[in-house]
């Protein structure tokens, strides 16, 4: 078991990135709260300070409940903060209206969750092809290739025509990882995408982040309970009680 801290403190031995890459995601103080103006209101992020430059991969890591998932949350734009700035690729969006988020995160943003939401009775290429439809009936002969592309720079074109549901679990995950780049998002935001898996599956689905990260210079926030994979990432922050304790790396 590592102790706290450690993770971070190795990481800040590791290369940096270069500086001077233009900043993907800021965040100056922000601040959220649920159940605003209840008796039950709770403030869960306390003032959260982040920066992620293009081509970075920066670890989340922290005790379960510390405020991770709330945070990756509002960086996805699925929530706002109740308090603080978000830049997204450069756009301001605490102002932003419903439709200006959706469609910033629809270009900008792909998820991989730890449950990865598939369609379990439509094929892994289907999967991959729902997020390139946008407001197409079908999917014309462009979008095809590009998502057999897909799948297959994540090792799955022989298990292109199987119902999702029938890979495995770290097959599953990586189907999720093709979907997520379907849009060829500048940032890759991955909640726990290999908490659920085997150690050798959880290896397998992120080096291939990290070769995405690399190859595509993919901005990366990956939230993992696992101190050994926090390592081969850039920079780590470690989030307790809502607030970022420790920071290492970038
Ligand atoms: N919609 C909500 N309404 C009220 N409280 C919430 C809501 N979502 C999250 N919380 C609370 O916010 C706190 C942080 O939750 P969050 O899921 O962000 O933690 P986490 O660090 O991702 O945990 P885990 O590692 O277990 O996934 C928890 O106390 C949780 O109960």
């Amino acid at each position: 078991m590592a102790e706290p801290g450690q993770a971070t403190k190795q990481a800040a031995k590791q290369t940096a990135k270069p500086a001077d890459q233009p900043v993907v995601v800021e965040l100056k103080g922000v601040r959220k709260s649920f159940n605003v103006g209840l008796p039950n209101e709770t403030e869960v992020l306390h003032g959260i300070d982040l920066t992620l430059r293009r081509g970075e991969f920066c670890a989340v890591m922290g005790p379960s409940g510390s405020g991770k998932s709330t945070l990756l949350n509002i960086v996805g734009l699925l929530d706002r903060p109740t308090q603080g700035l978000l830049k997204v690729c450069g756009e301001e969006t605490t102002a932003l209206a419903d439709h200006a988020l959706t469609r910033l995160r629809g270009h900008s943003i792909g998820f991989v969750f730890q449950f990865h939401n598939l369609l379990g009775a439509f094929t892994a290429l289907e999967n991959v092809l729902m997020p390139l439809l946008g407001d197409a009936g079908f999917p014309n002969a462009a979008m095809a290739e590009r998502a057999a592309e897909l799948l297959d720079s994540v090792g799955l074109s022989p298990w292109r025509n199987q119902p999702a549901g029938l890979l495995s679990g770290g097959q599953q995950q990586r189907v999720a990882l093709a979907r997520a780049l379907a849009m060829n998002p500048a940032l890759l935001l991955a909640d726990e995408p290999t908490g659920n898996l085997d150690t050798q599956s959880a290896d397998a689905v992120f080096d291939l982040l990290r070769r995405v990260n690399r190859e595509q210079g993919t901005s990366v926030l990956f939230v993992t309970h696992n101190p050994e994979l926090a390592l081969r990432c850039d920079k780590t922050i470690e989030v307790v009680d809502g607030r970022v304790v420790a920071q290492a790396g970038g």
